[in-house]
């Protein structure tokens, strides 16, 4: 029995019009880990770029999990390089580990599949979301008209980058963004992802935005999803690592990225950030909020405002300095 579909983008645009016609095969990837272990291990199957993220919770139902057990499942079509997805997959599994991230060590199984039994439960689950009190991030090929005034839609296609609106981590920067901006703001999105953030960003007024992503395979993505929402003019996309391709200022960053992302991330705040600059960082799982609790004060900032979702963290930061 599923519990719950996260639903994260597919890894290519073709794959999507896979889905929808013709039949394929995948590979099913399934990682057996304790309870307490199942975000963070969706999380990184997301971040790698797999397809539709199913979670089964119901041994009855599932003979590979047993008591205190879940299947965190995700689907791989067979034009990706599937041999690369798993070894970067054990490469990050072991990462996590030397970190005792893990209460118990994934288990993973693999196995091909055809599509039919599942493709329609992700399209199904795939469907409007309304974000935040303003913000509906609505599918491409879904027809959605605004259900309020104030309503502010953001269209996204799946490719093969993060960010479909549905992550608890996106969800907190969607809700500090809201929080936090009153327009004309020159915002930097760190690791765009689908460009989400940035999107947002332009909704809520921004002056100009600036995006960075490393993956250069999600990069075709973004752009489209920046035409998609008609804010490609707006919005500078670059490739590279954190805010290395930049060399101006910014009033606002936000970076929804993982800790070992986040942490090289804080030096290269402050140089970036114009006076009374602020900063949005999530992708904080609890476990590690110490940490980067931490790192941010010795990089000289303070926390001012934190959200909490499930088992992720969103804090934004102003100077030490600045804090009167
Ligand atoms: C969790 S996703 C967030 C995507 C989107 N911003 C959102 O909020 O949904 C993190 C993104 O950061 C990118 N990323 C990871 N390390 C990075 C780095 N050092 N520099 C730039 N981007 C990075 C990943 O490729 C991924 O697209």
């Amino acid at each position: 029995m599923f519990k719950k579909l996260r639903i994260k983008a597919s890894t290519k645009r073709s794959a999507i019009q896979d889905i929808k016609g013709s039949a394929m095969n995948w590979l099913q990837v399934k990682l057996i880990v304790a309870v307490a272990d199942v975000e963070i291990i969706a999380n990184v199957l997301e971040e790698l770029g797999s397809g539709g993220v199913q979670i089964s919770d119901d041994p009855q139902f599932d003979s590979d999990i047993s008591a205190g057990q879940e299947a965190v499942i995700a689907f791989l079509p067979e034009e990706i390089d599937q041999q690369d997805f798993l070894s970067q997959l054990q490469q990050r599994i072991q990462l996590l580990l030397t970190e005792n991230l893990f209460e118990t060590t994934p288990r993973l199984l693999t196995k091909t599949v055809s599509e039919s039994n599942w493709t329609n439960t992700w399209q199904d689950h795939y469907q409007p979301v309304r974000v935040t009190r303003y913000v509906t991030v609505v599918p491409e090929w879904i027809d959605y008209s605004t259900q309020r005034e104030d309503e502010i839609l953001v269209k996204l296609n799946p490719g093969k980058s993060f960010g479909t609106g549905m992550h608890p981590t996106t969800q907190l920067a969607i809700s500090c963004l809201e929080l936090t901006m009153r327009g004309n703001e020159r915002v930097f999105d760190v690791g765009t992802g689908s460009g989400i953030l940035s999107i947002v960003a332009d909704k809520f007024g921004a002056q100009s935005i600036i995006a960075t992503e490393l993956d250069e395979a999600a990069l075709g993505f973004t752009q489209e999803n920046f035409e998609l929402n008609q804010v490609e003019q707006k919005i500078k996309l670059l490739a590279g690592s954190l805010l290395s391709p930049i060399d101006t200022q910014a009033d606002l960053i936000v970076a929804n990225m993982l800790p070992e992302a986040l942490i090289p991330l804080l030096p290269q705040l402050d140089q970036h950030l114009l006076p009374n600059g602020q900063v949005i960082l999530t992708g904080i799982i609890k476990a590690q909020a110490t940490k980067i609790k931490a790192e941010i004060q010795a990089q000289g900032f303070l926390i001012d405002l934190t959200l909490h979702s499930e088992q992720w963290v969103c804090y934004r930061l102003k100077r030490q300095s600045e804090s009167v």
